[in-house]
């Protein structure tokens, strides 16, 4: 089986204003919510994919009750921990240039927080965890990596897809897959990446230090892989691009399906590419066809 934890989940409240002026009063268009936080557009996309899993996390208040209702629409599983709280709303505002405000989170309390370890303790040997999103600021830094320990322990294969201090402490822990974009590898190396080079030589230190699957992904200029022996470039497909937010959730999600599937990383870069930039090609995230339009528009290079 494979699960999605969610420990920070949101409502995307996508809002266009053409020529934002900060300070004034602006009128919104076309406004559209959704289902959001990583783990949960991972699930989604895995749904749409056609891969069963589960979804994790904790959820809270009329927002939590509507992303709720929406993955029940969708047929997907879960089995989310209710937070006394309400879920946050992530602000994605679409002008000249792409702003996005995401709120901090509901609270978790330590006795929500060890149910979930209960959850994560009844899974099976060869079963996959995404943990991914932010860690909100009543659970520590580094719960990602004490769920790391567990997963190892029961030989769960975890994929974390984080940023800022969750994924600095990720470092020198067991992952089956880690997909950094381009800023957080920045930020995570406290360096400036300016070429495929500089992300497959940053992405080789989170393989050497124990992620078995690197993706560092760089929006439209495509993305690296980098696995035992091997690092490979793609070029992302090129089209008009309607709401990147969730394009890396779903190019996880790609990856895992195909991986799952055909247990060939190239097979499964090539896949987790298609797959995000049909998100990104798309309002809301993408559909099973309009990946499977954009595959042969991928080519994977092998790199030194
Ligand atoms: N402008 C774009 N054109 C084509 N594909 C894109 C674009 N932006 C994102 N993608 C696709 O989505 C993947 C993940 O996007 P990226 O922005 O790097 O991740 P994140 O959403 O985690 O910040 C990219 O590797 C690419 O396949
Ligand atoms: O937990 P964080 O880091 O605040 O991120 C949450 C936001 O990221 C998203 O999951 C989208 O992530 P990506 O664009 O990286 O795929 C949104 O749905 C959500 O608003």
């Amino acid at each position: 089986m494979i699960y999605t934890c969610t420990l920070n989940p949101s409502v995307d409240y996508i809002i266009h204003t053409p020529n934002f002026q900060a300070g004034g009063l602006n009128r919104g268009e076309n406004p559209d919510y959704y289902p959001g936080g990583k783990g949960i557009n991972v699930s989604r996309v895995l749904n749409r994919l056609g891969v069963e899993n589960t979804a994790l996390g904790f959820l809270g208040g009329f927002t939590g009750d509507f992303i709720k209702g929406e993955l029940k629409k969708e047929n997907i599983k879960s089995n989310f921990i209710e937070v006394n709280g309400v879920t946050r709303i992530n602000m994605k505002l679409k002008s000249n240039t792409e702003t996005e405000i995401n709120g901090p989170g509901a609270s978790i309390t330590e006795a929500q927080l060890s149910h979930l370890y209960d959850q994560i303790h009844s899974m099976k040997t060869g079963d996959f965890l995404v943990a991914s999103g932010s860690i909100p600021s009543t659970v520590p830094d580094n719960f990602y990596v004490e769920i790391a320990n567990i997963c190892k322990e029961k030989q769960v294969n975890m994929i974390a897809d984080t940023s800022s201090q969750a994924l600095k402490e990720l470092i020198g822990t067991e992952l089956f897959l880690v997909k950094p974009n381009q800023h957080e590898l920045e930020e995570l190396f406290d360096t400036t990446i300016d070429s495929f080079e500089d992300a497959v030589s940053y992405g080789k230190k989170l393989h050497e230090q124990g992620a078995k699957h690197v993706i560092v992904s760089m929006g439209g200029n495509g993305a690296v892989y980098i696995g035992t022996d091997v690092c490979l470039f793609a070029n992302a497909p090129k089209g008009e691009v309607k709401n990147s937010v969730g394009a890396g959730d779903s190019m996880v999600a790609g990856f895992l399906s195909a991986f799952t599937k055909t247990n060939q990383p190239k097979e499964a870069f090539r896949y987790a590419i298609a797959t995000g930039s049909a998100t990104a090609f798309s309002n809301d995230l993408c559909t099973r066809d309009a990946v499977e339009k954009l595959l042969q528009q991928i080519s994977v290079e092998a790199i030194d």
